[in-house]
């Protein structure tokens, strides 16, 4: 039995909670603006079933909760970010506190829709007529941007990585088809064949360091390698709640392993029992070789990575725990 399955015994009121924190773990729910906004409306449904009177019960549930949600990814840093600016407030009496709580995920979940529009809109401007965008993995973020373009009339065509080992690379290419985007699906091994015929990389991103380092889907980086070997611009589309505070403090972004069962089929491999499997989810691309950050504030250089966590997410985000 699963943690999640174990804990709805524990906490009866809290089982849509868990659900969404099992479909975020199981990746039912993937990319890192989804799990974000998926962990906001589950922390507001919860805070709506809590049934205390006193605020200090009321604060623990909510804590307790929103340790669950955190817990589900180690590595998409808009999971905590959502979350803290979900529970935060400043109420005496439970039911402010709830109304706050109410208030800040409305607010999230808005924002983050407009994010991704206004995103589009930004990135856009930086596609041109006749444009070949690889792209990799499966980004709303970095879709915004190449579906905006295409819907201002660019000519433009795509090559998508297949992204193994979970082929997020295929519901990317669905999602340009049914926009009629003119599409080329390619193994992620021939991401450097392929880049004489690309114009600009636009991929997405699970978090963004206080240096200017980007984590994303593993394989990004050696597409940045590539796009640079090969003098070819590499955008990244990110909501500035994809931007990580705690790294103000030193703190390095964990990288999700996981299981070799979505590498290799298990039977096989326990026949060969000299063989292990690394299954690294996600890595890092260093700043370096990005020449732009599109967020919903604006394209910048990733070195000002310290002005958007300062102005968009606040010092007090770098005590999270
Ligand atoms: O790496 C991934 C998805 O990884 P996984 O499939 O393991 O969650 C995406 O590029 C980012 O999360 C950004 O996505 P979005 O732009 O949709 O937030």
């Amino acid at each position: 039995m699963n943690t999640y399955k174990c804990l709805h015994f524990k906490y009866i009121d809290m089982q849509q909670l868990l659900d969404t924190a099992e479909k975020i773990r199981t990746m039912e729910i993937r990319g890192a603006g989804r799990i974000a906004e998926a962990a906001s409306a589950a922390l507001r449904d919860y805070v709506l079933r809590i049934k205390v009177t006193n605020i200090k019960d009321f604060n623990k549930k909510v804590d307790e909760a929103a340790n669950i949600l955190i817990q589900t990814r180690p590595t998409a840093v808009s999971l905590p970010n959502a979350v803290q600016l979900t529970k935060r407030h400043t109420a005496t009496e439970v039911s402010e506190a709830r109304e706050e709580i109410l208030r800040n995920a409305d607010r999230f979940l808005e924002q983050a829709g407009q994010a991704l529009e206004k995103m589009g809109e930004i990135g856009a401007k930086r596609i041109h007529d006749g444009d070949v965008i690889m792209t990799h993995c499966n980004s709303h973020a970095a879709l915004s941007v190449i579906t905006t373009a295409f819907e201002q009339g660019k000519d433009i065509s795509v090559i998508a990585t297949e992204s193994r080992p979970r082929r997020q690379g295929l519901i990317t290419i669905k999602e340009l088809n049914d926009h009629g985007i003119p599409t080329t699906l390619i193994v992620d091994s021939a991401v450097r064949y392929c880049m004489k015929d690309v114009d600009t990389v636009i991929v997405g991103a699970d978090a963004i360091t206080i240096n200017g380092a980007l984590v994303n889907k593993v394989g990004t980086s050696q597409l940045a390698l590539a796009a640079n070997e090969a003098r070819k611009n590499l955008l990244c589309v990110a909501e500035t709640f994809k931007f990580s505070p705690k790294t103000i403090q030193g703190d390095m972004i964990d990288i999700e392993e996981r299981s070799p069962e979505e590498v290799i089929d298990s039977d096989i491999l326990a026949g060969m029992p000299n063989v292990k499997v690394k299954n690294p989810a996600f890595d890092i691309t260093p700043a370096e070789y990005i020449d732009m950050i599109i967020t919903e504030v604006g394209a910048f250089p990733p070195q000002m990575a310290y002005t958007i966590i300062k102005e968009h997410l606040g010092w007090e985000f770098t005590k999270m725990g």
